[in-house]
């Protein structure tokens, strides 16, 4: 196991989890995991099923909460607060750390609407003009704007499965995150719509803080600059993507990167 020493990396840190456990019901799914997420930089967490990737994401910004039965321990901080504090506002704190799934999911509305509504509902714009321009904003961020500006009436389920991913990073744009945990966000889309996505995501670190749970390991090569390495619920090596891949330190780390298992 590394230390919290060995977890820490020289550059800005955006968020520091610490001592992390999740039990779901009596079944424990992260045993005391300490990490730093690097600001503007993309994340990978790697491993074989069931080791943890997903219950590290959702606990970055509360998702987990939504479990039932779960109980978690440790701290996850975020601009100097834990965000398991007492007084935080959980529909605040996932504005400011937004989430893309696995499965594009459109609210069933319009394009536009997808975009518009929780900006709406957090009171960030009242303007229709200013709507319209945070809509146009957050398309053209995620790529998508070309493709659907002369529709954006249209419902946003009429949209391939690549562009509705697109459209659902642009709906979590929208709300100004400053850091983005997307949950295999490519894994139902088809080779080419995956391309366009890892593109996205390489333009959106400029910008965000990126964590992004993979199985594919060529796509945990090609985007992220750091990579955290899961095994039963422990983080067995975070280190940047290279050295991970090139030079594991642990022997578990490179029996999984050379396919001897998961
Ligand atoms: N809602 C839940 N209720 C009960 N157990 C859960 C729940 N979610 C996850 N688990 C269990 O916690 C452990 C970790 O699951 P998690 O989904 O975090 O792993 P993962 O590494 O993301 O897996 P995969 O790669 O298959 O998505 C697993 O044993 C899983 O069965």
């Amino acid at each position: 196991m590394p230390t919290v020493e060995q977890t820490r990396v020289k550059q800005s840190t955006k968020m520091s989890v610490r001592d992390l456990s999740v039990w779901y019901g009596e079944k424990q799914a992260l045993f005391g995991v300490s990490m730093d997420v690097i600001e503007n930089e993309v994340t990978a967490l790697i491993g074989p099923s069931g080791c943890g990737k997903s219950t590290f994401l959702r606990c970055l910004n509360r998702m987990n909460d939504l479990v039932q039965g779960v109980r978690i321990e440790g701290e996850v901080e975020f601009e100097q607060e834990n965000v398991y504090a007492p007084h935080v506002d959980v529909v605040e704190l996932r504005s400011h750390i937004g989430m893309v799934f696995q499965k594009p999911n459109p609210f069933p509305k319009s394009i536009y609407d997808n975009i518009a509504y929780a900006p709406r509902i957090l009171g960030k714009v009242r303007k229709r003009t200013e709507m319209d321009d945070l809509v146009e904003e957050s398309l053209k961020r995620a790529g998508l704007w070309e493709e659907v500006k002369d529709r954006l009436q249209l419902p946003g389920l009429a949209l391939s499965g690549g562009q509705q991913q697109r459209l659902c990073i642009a709906r979590a744009i929208a709300v100004s995150p400053s850091v983005l945990l997307m949950d295999e966000p490519c894994s139902a889309l088809d080779p080419v719509a995956t391309a366009t996505v890892e593109q996205l995501i390489d333009e959106l670190k400029e910008n965000y803080t990126i964590v992004i749970v993979t199985h594919n390991l060529q796509q945990a090569a090609r985007v992220a600059g750091y990579t955290a390495f899961f095994h039963l619920g422990n983080i067995i090596e975070f280190s940047d993507t290279d050295s991970l891949f090139t030079h594991p330190r642990e022997k578990k780390t490179e029996d999984y990167i050379t396919g001897r298992y998961g």
